[in-house]
């Protein structure tokens, strides 16, 4: 369904300045229903990306569409979509040509991640499905992340492509989620059906009353809807992350964007990305051990822009695991900062006093040269000063 954006005026709204944006795209915009992949919107999104990487921003691409690539391969013999192992064969078959549709728009090269709720849950590979994706940004290539539906079962599903999207915006600290559809906003209650349903361009806060416009979607190919696209919205609002919802059908609307014009939905953070993740990390409960550091450490962090490295560890005590949630305390045992730890306590004890450069000489493998990384730690002594809120 295509409506216009005139009851967002003629310019749209401002969409608030961002530097890292996940990008979902939905399979009704890159197929029609039934036939297979077309570059007609998708070419629209990827100069999107493009412009956004030549002023210096980062997008991560959430993209729909293998299922309905692999239905259109098989035409006539396609099974149907309701059976979830017929799904999973028709995305086996589909992944390769989607991505391949992405490169052939894209300059850069294009990396395909494929995630399941599993990769997720368990700390170990979230760490690690983070650090790829960090390292595919850091590289300038352009990940394109879709739901590894092939192994997915019910009970390791992500669900659909919109939650999925604003997890991996919170994974990589995006500043915003930006879902494409082939509608052009959040609407009052679902247009299919109710011809007087008129436009919300600005949403403050997912209210229940808000949650309650959506409905379900309306194609073979798509499977949430206007539902999980606000259940998508609201996990990015709890990481801080604000959500723009627009028409990926417009060509005007994709080019308007680009230019920090947004016709479509906005939809607010509940808190700003730093509050609501140093809230996690301050009250979080955290593993039981702690990482001792020297006076000169314990003074870089309460200065509240230092990552922990291993030159300023005394020691590591009791016992955590890579990626756990760790008190950092001084040589008195005060509580200067808490963040997740690379390493687990017995590397830690083993990297205490070293170099960074010496990690993978001591441990022969490296999980980074710091021990915790400034992006996930919080310092305790900042937050006393101001309130709890850290720039
Ligand atoms: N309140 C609502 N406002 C806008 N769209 C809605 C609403 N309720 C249901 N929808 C439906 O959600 C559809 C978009 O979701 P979906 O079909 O899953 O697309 P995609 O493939 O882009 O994820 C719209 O085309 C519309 O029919
Ligand atoms: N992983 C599936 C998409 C599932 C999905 O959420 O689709 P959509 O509602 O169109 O974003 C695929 O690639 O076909």
């Amino acid at each position: 369904m295509s409506r216009s954006s005139s009851a967002h005026g003629p310019r749209g709204q401002s969409l608030p300045h961002w530097r890292r944006a996940v990008l979902k795209v939905g399979s009704n915009l890159l197929a029609a229903d039934g036939g297979g992949l077309t570059a007609r919107h998708a070419s629209t999104l990827a100069d999107f990306v493009a412009a956004s990487h030549a002023v210096g921003r980062q997008v991560v691409l959430v993209s729909s569409g293998a299922v309905a690539a692999g239905r259109a391969l098989l035409r006539e013999h396609a099974p149907a979509t309701g059976d979830l192992a017929a799904r999973q064969a028709l995305a086996a078959l589909g992944q390769a040509p989607m991505i391949a549709l992405w490169q052939s728009l894209s300059a850069r090269p294009v990396a395909q991640v494929l995630l399941t709720h599993d990769d997720l849950r368990n700390r170990r590979r979230y760490l690690n499905a983070r650090a790829t994706l960090r390292g595919l940004l850091a590289l300038d290539v352009l990940p394109v992340v879709n739901e590894n539906d092939t192994v997915a079962v019910d009970e390791l599903k992500l669900g659909d492509n919109d939650n999925l999207a604003a997890i991996v915006a919170a994974l990589v600290d995006a500043d915003l989620l930006l879902i494409a559809s082939d509608i052009d906003a959040l609407y009052s209650a679902d247009p299919r059906r109710d011809p007087a349903a008129v436009p919300l361009p600005h949403v403050a806060a997912l209210t229940p009353d808000i949650l309650a416009m959506a409905g379900g979607s309306g194609s073979m190919v798509g499977t949430g809807g206007m539902h999980t696209k606000l259940e998508a919205a609201t996990k990015a609002a709890a990481a801080g992350i604000r959500t723009a919802l627009f028409s990926g059908r417009e060509a005007a609307t994709v080019a308007a964007l680009a230019e920090g014009r947004l016709h479509g939905t906005l939809i607010d953070a509940a808190a700003t990305r730093m509050q609501a993740r140093k809230y996690w990390l301050r009250h979080a409960p955290s593993a039981p051990g702690c990482i001792r550091v020297d006076a000169g450490a314990a003074r870089a962090l309460a200065g509240g822009r230092a990552s922990l490295l291993p030159g300023g560890i005394a020691t590591a005590q009791g016992e955590f695991q890579r990626g756990d949630l760790v008190e950092i305390v001084d040589a008195d045992g005060k509580p200067v900062a808490r963040g997740l730890s690379q390493y687990a306590a017995a590397e830690v004890r083993r990297l205490a006093g070293r170099h960074s450069s010496d990690i993978e000489a001591v441990l022969g493998y490296t999980h980074g040269h710091e021990i915790v990384h400034r992006d996930d730690l919080v310092t305790l002594a900042i937050a006393e000063t101001t309130g709890g809120i850290e720039a």
